[in-house]
């Protein structure tokens, strides 16, 4: 039987998946990396800890699952989207990868704004000038670091690095590219207005291919490495969320997808780019060739209960703590959280917020705390909710995704604050499930990503709203939406006060 691999660069660790043609899973292995965050607002990687770890990851998949290495056909990347990795002329590393939540260039956000202008900008690329995205980055080394620049030929983002590296091939695919603020995303070309309006080389920017596109084969001594063949196909892949909605079949108008990994996403079909959203969601091609997707992103969804964790309960396993704190009640006895760690992005782009708990009471416990970090993160989600049905749309379901579906106690807590059901998929690692059903369609196994989904997406669980919780949960939303105005100000004062 053949078999196709989907590997997920994600924020914490790359994740492998090996999958045979009904979808099943037959080996899976995680490879860690340090994440730096030296000053407060800054996130860098360092690529070569992508390609050291996803090569072990790989070998690894091979020894877990005992498949023969001549039955893996096909092979295909997800990857975390923004992330600027700098290349020079030997397409050597010029510095650290600058991560999507970074959000050290805001004057470069609104240089871009004063020079492109909001309108021309949205128009364009369909989206507003965040901090997290990959040209106020580059224009940040431009201002910054001009010796690096200077050196610099071409940049990649972070899936796109790692591939070049195992096939010798540079290439970026739309999904992603359309993240990086320098694509006219109905177009599908760089924008040479954006480039020339800021000075920026377009031959910097790389070729563009589909998601699906075949990009070649594995390079002689990343087969000798990883045990794989080097006859394996590689194709292009997806920026992570599209991965993710791919693995869990948001292939048609009308689907929604909830993803809590590093970051916490809302996403939802769109047909075309020609929609407008005014900015208020991003709004992204898909992996799936010729559609879109929009949706709201929480800078720190899972990296706050992470956070929360590794401060204060570092003992216990993530299950063990959702565990306890679903045994506080709802509203976790008057306790709100909002998890603006490292800032936000969707409804307030703001680099400068940060998170706070409200309602401290002597008689709160840890499980309240931890309650109202579970809750906190679902109600920031629950604004893109808000969003998108505000536009239109119908979210009648949500298919959830990432390490925040891997708790029931959470999945119901999603379930009641979105008021609908929540489906968990069998393998709640999505992105890599739709990097390997990329590969999978790539392979001609079926006729569509469509055909392809309805084999590969496994329902596990449905679990269901409860109504007396809707509408408990529907009453401290709304004070919670009150929180980011009244802690605005202040969070902007205290700003001088941070590492
Ligand atoms: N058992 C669990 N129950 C609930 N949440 C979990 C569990 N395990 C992990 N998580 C959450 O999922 C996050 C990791 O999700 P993951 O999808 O692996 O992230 P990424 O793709 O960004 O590397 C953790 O930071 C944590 O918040
Ligand atoms: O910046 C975004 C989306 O715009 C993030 O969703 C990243 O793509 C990181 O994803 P995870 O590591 O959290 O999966």
């Amino acid at each position: 039987m053949e078999h196709v691999i989907g590997i997920d660069l994600g924020t914490s660790a790359v994740k492998v998946l090996l999958v045979d043609w009904t979808g099943k899973v037959k080996g899976e292995s995680t490879e860690a990396y340090p994440l730096y965050q030296p000053y407060s607002g800054y996130s860098e990687q360092n690529p070569e800890d992508w390609v050291e770890k996803t090569i072990i990851a790989l070998r690894k998949v091979l020894q877990v699952s005992n498949v023969d290495p001549s039955s893996i056909v096909g092979l295909s990347f997800s990857g975390q989207m923004h992330g600027l990795v700098l290349l020079s002329e030997n397409n050597e590393v010029v510095r650290p990868a600058i991560l999507w939540n970074d959000t050290r260039t805001t004057e470069e956000c609104r240089l871009i704004e004063e020079r492109v202008g909001r309108d021309k900008l949205l128009s364009i690329t369909k989206n507003r000038a965040l901090e997290g995205f990959t040209l106020p980055k580059l224009l940040w080394v431009k201002k910054h670091e001009p010796h690096l620049f200077k050196q610099v030929r071409t940049f990649l983002l972070p899936k796109d690095y790692v591939r070049m590296r195992l096939t010798g091939h540079i290439a970026m695919e739309y999904s992603d590219a359309a993240g990086t603020l320098l694509l006219d995303i109905s177009k599908k070309v760089w924008s040479e207005e954006i480039c020339q309006a800021l000075d920026i080389n377009i031959h910097l920017c790389p070729p563009l291919v589909e998601s699906t596109d075949y990009v070649g084969t594995l390079l002689p001594e990343i087969a000798e490495k990883t045990g794989l063949s080097k006859n394996i196909k590689v194709f292009a892949g997806g920026a992570d969320n599209a991965c993710g909605a791919i693995g869990a079949g948001i292939l048609e108008e009308g689907q929604t997808m909830c993803s809590i990994g590093t970051s916490g996403v809302v996403l939802a079909f769109e047909q075309t780019g020609e929609r407008e959203f005014g900015g208020k969601v991003h709004y992204f091609n898909h992996a799936k060739p010729n559609s879109y997707y929009i949706m709201g992103v929480t800078l720190a969804a899972g990296y706050s209960f992470d956070w929360f964790k590794r401060t204060f309960l570092n003992h216990m396993s993530f299950s063990e703590i959702v565990k306890r704190a679903y045994q506080s009640p709802i509203g976790a006895n008057g306790l709100l959280f909002t998890p603006y760690l490292v800032g936000e992005r969707t409804p307030h782009a703001d680099a400068d917020i940060r998170a706070s708990f409200i309602g401290v009471d002597a008689t709160h416990t840890a499980w309240d705390f931890a309650r109202s970090v579970l809750e906190g993160i679902t109600f920031s989600l629950n604004e893109s909710v808000e969003i998108i049905r505000a536009s239109g749309k119908r979210v009648d379901t949500v298919v959830s995704i990432g390490g925040g579906a891997k708790s029931e106690e959470w999945l119901q807590i999603q379930a009641d604050i979105f008021a609908t059901p929540i489906e968990k998929l069998k393998n709640e690692q999505g992105p890599s499930m739709g990097a390997a059903m990329i590969a999978a369609y790539g392979c001609k196994w079926f006729p569509s990503l469509e055909h392809c989904a309805r084999v590969f997406k496994d329902v596990e669980q449905v679990v269901e709203p409860n109504s007396r919780a809707v509408e408990r949960y529907k009453e401290i939303f709304e004070m919670y939406k009150e929180i980011y105005l009244q802690t605005k100000e202040l969070s902007k004062k205290l700003k001088a006060f941070r590492r």
